[in-house]
């Protein structure tokens, strides 16, 4: 049976700039499963990241509901919705958003320490997500002695490291080359699939398509279609399964 972890229903949102209002989602609902990678694929400017913000609780909807792990998200104070993200939730974005004066250790071992983890405790888990990730040996680096695969892999760590049920991750490839880009998809992958983390990737990299279970393609604010990846079930390639 599949598991539900984030529901969202009747999406509105809208942006002013200047006079001018744009309706970038326009009653979007969406069902998001744990344990897969979902990838959320669409032109530019239709809507994904915003649309990624909103299920993440970082940008209110005008209005709609989110379900996430039970919880009405945007039904929550501020202090639980900070306190959902910090135990909940693991973001990777395009720009790595890394710290420049720190080791790649110390990134890691940051939000662990939010989380209140004793540091020799806090210490030894992010050596062993470094290690996960092929960085063991890069720990004591900062960022501009990094390689951008090597700090979007830093990123990922620091996300996992706290074992999030939820990973959102926006545009992780673009920034990168191809051997790299890959790298990095079959990494999240590998977190959805060992780690029985819900990762929800925005992304129009093509590559991304084949790692993925689910691939929902957006356009004017809207679901167009969803299509799940049947490799782990044998067969070859993506079948569409349904359109909303
Ligand atoms: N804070 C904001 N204020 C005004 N307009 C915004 C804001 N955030 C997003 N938009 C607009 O909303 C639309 C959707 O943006 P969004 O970043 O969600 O698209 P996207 O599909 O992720 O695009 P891309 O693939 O290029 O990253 C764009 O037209 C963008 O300019």
């Amino acid at each position: 049976m599949t598991t539900l972890t984030i529901e969202a229903e009747a999406l509105h949102k809208s942006f002013l700039s200047g006079r001018v209002r744009s309706d970038v989602l326009r009653g979007l609902s969406i069902s998001i499963a744990a344990s897969e990678l979902t990838l959320i694929s669409g032109p530019s400017g239709c809507g994904k990241s915003t649309l990624l913000a909103i299920l993440s609780g970082l940008l209110r909807p005008d209005s709609g509901r989110v379900q996430a792990l039970g919880e009405d998200l945007w039904r929550l104070s501020p202090t639980a919705m900070e306190r959902f993200r910090l135990r909940h939730t693991g973001f990777v974005f395009q720009g790595f958003n890394l710290f420049p004066a720190l080791t790649a250790l110390e990134q890691v071992m940051l939000p662990l320490g939010y989380l209140g983890m004793p540091l020799a405790k806090a210490r030894a888990r992010a050596m062993a997500t470094l290690d996960e990730v092929g960085l063991s040996s890069r720990s004591r680096l900062r960022p501009i002695e990094l390689s951008g695969g090597e700090k979007q892999r830093v990123a990922i760590a620091r996300a996992l490291a706290k074992e999030p049920e939820l990973l959102f991750v926006d545009e992780p490839t673009s920034a990168l080359d191809a051997e790299n880009g890959t790298l990095v998809i079959d990494m999240l992958h590998h977190i959805a699939r060992i780690h029985a983390t819900t990762v929800l990737c925005v992304s129009h990299d093509p590559r991304l398509i084949a790692y993925s279970d689910r691939v929902l393609k957006m356009e004017d604010g809207k679901i167009l279609s969803d299509l799940r990846n049947s490799v782990l079930t044998g067969a070859p390639a993506l079948h569409e399964a349904h359109s909303k």
